[in-house]
């Protein structure tokens, strides 16, 4: 589902260039999830944004199913990442003056006619169990139920691939927990494939695998053995 060849990424900062990302290669098969990992500043956040095209990547090849990435110029990689991919971030980026349905609706592909669009609507928001809530702006919403919002407009479309940047990084333990879990709930079918890069391990701990960034050149994969995922 995702493949990647010599992957370089560096920044140029204060005349100078800083190499921050080297993979040369990493292949994640359908329905796999994954939790990226590493110190901060390492480039976890870089990668999702390589990954999901809203940055350019310095030499190698991106191929998400059949599409190549790499060699789309800016406006292709917005269409595709609007149309196949579902993104989380951690502030959840919803617009404060909408009700969290048209935060959701506006986000929907247009492919669904405005029967499916109500319909999908109310589905996924009793999925999360935020029915009675719809029509609360986000400034009414919890931290946690906001999130929720945010992973339903994610997720409403059904994109194949899913990347979450620290998705539980602004809640409390408890509520990063429910966020967590649901998160792997939702996507829990071999049609998702969920990356999610965290700082918190007990998030890391629940994915089968890991993408660990240690440096720019110490990038490995790990499985989850009895007792963890060894970080
Ligand atoms: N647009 C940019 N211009 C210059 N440097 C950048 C830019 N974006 C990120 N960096 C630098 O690239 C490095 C990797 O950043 P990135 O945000 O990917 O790290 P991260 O592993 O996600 O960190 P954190 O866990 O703290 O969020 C950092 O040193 C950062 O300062």
């Amino acid at each position: 589902m995702l493949q990647i060849r010599g992957l370089k990424k560096k920044f140029h900062v204060a005349g100078k260039d800083i190499p921050i990302l080297d993979i040369p290669e990493w292949n994640v098969k359908a329905g796999e999830k994954i939790a990226i990992t590493g110190p901060s500043g390492s480039g976890k956040s870089t990668l999702l944004h390589l990954i999901s095209g809203i940055m350019r990547l310095d030499e190698g090849e991106i191929s998400i199913g059949d599409s190549r990435l790499s060699a789309m110029n800016e406006s292709g990689r917005d269409r595709f990442r609007a149309d196949q991919i579902g993104y989380i971030l951690q502030d959840f980026h919803l617009i404060p003056s909408l009700t969290a349905k048209q935060n959701v609706e506006i986000a929907m592909n247009r492919k669904y006619s405005s029967a499916e669009r109500r319909d999908r609507v109310d589905d996924w928001f009793e999925r999360v169990g935020l029915q009675e809530r719809k029509d609360h702006k986000p400034g009414e919403l919890s931290r946690g139920q906001q999130q929720r919002v945010a992973i339903i407009r994610a997720l409403i479309s059904e994109p194949k691939l899913i990347l979450a940047d620290e998705p539980t990084g602004s809640l409390d333990w408890e509520t990063a927990d429910e966020i967590a879990e649901l998160l792997l709930e939702l996507c829990r079918s071999d049609l998702h494939t969920l990356l999610v890069v965290t700082h918190d391990l007990r998030m890391a701990e629940r994915f089968p695998e890991c993408l660990h960034i240690r440096q720019i050149n110490d990038v490995h994969r790990r499985t989850r053995e009895p007792g963890g995922l060894a970080i």
